[in-house]
């Protein structure tokens, strides 16, 4: 029983994580680029559920890649955005997004990186 579904034996399940990451009970105004959601002591990351936002998953299969992704997005991505502010060339409501092995659009994203002034 998941909630009020009986599941039965066998069943493939699909949790659809982009879904729940847009579930605005726990992101509120979920496309709002919105660091403060995610900062250890803010009052919407403590009082929302532990399995409300699983990026990498959780249990026994999740994904064993996630310490190197993090460390790599906070080399990597940290260094360009120190350097440069990211502009996208399409308008948002323009883009399709588009479920293949990793979450995606159909056109390709193109962006411009224009050297920051200031560091
Ligand atoms: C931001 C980057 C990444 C995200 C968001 C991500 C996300 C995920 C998710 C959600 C799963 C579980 C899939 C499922 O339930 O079937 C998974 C599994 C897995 N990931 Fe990642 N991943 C990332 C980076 C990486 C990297 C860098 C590696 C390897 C170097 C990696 C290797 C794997 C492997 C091998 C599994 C399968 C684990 C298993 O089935 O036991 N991932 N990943």
């Amino acid at each position: 029983m998941i909630g009020k579904y009986k599941i039965p034996k066998g069943t493939n399940l699909f949790l659809w994580i982009y879904h729940l990451h847009h579930n605005d009970q726990y992101f509120p105004d979920p496309e709002k680029f919105d660091p403060e959601r995610f900062r250890p002591s803010s009052p919407q990351l403590l009082s929302r559920p532990s399995y409300a936002y699983v990026p990498f998953s959780a249990g026994s299969r999740n994904c064993i890649g996630q310490k190197l992704a993090m460390l790599e997005q906070k080399t990597l991505v940290a260094t360009i955005v120190k350097h440069f502010d990211i502009e996208s060339r399409d308008p948002f409501d323009t883009l399709w997004p588009s479920l293949e092995f990793v979450l995606t659009t159909v056109q390709p994203l193109m962006i411009k990186l224009k050297p920051r002034s200031e560091i």
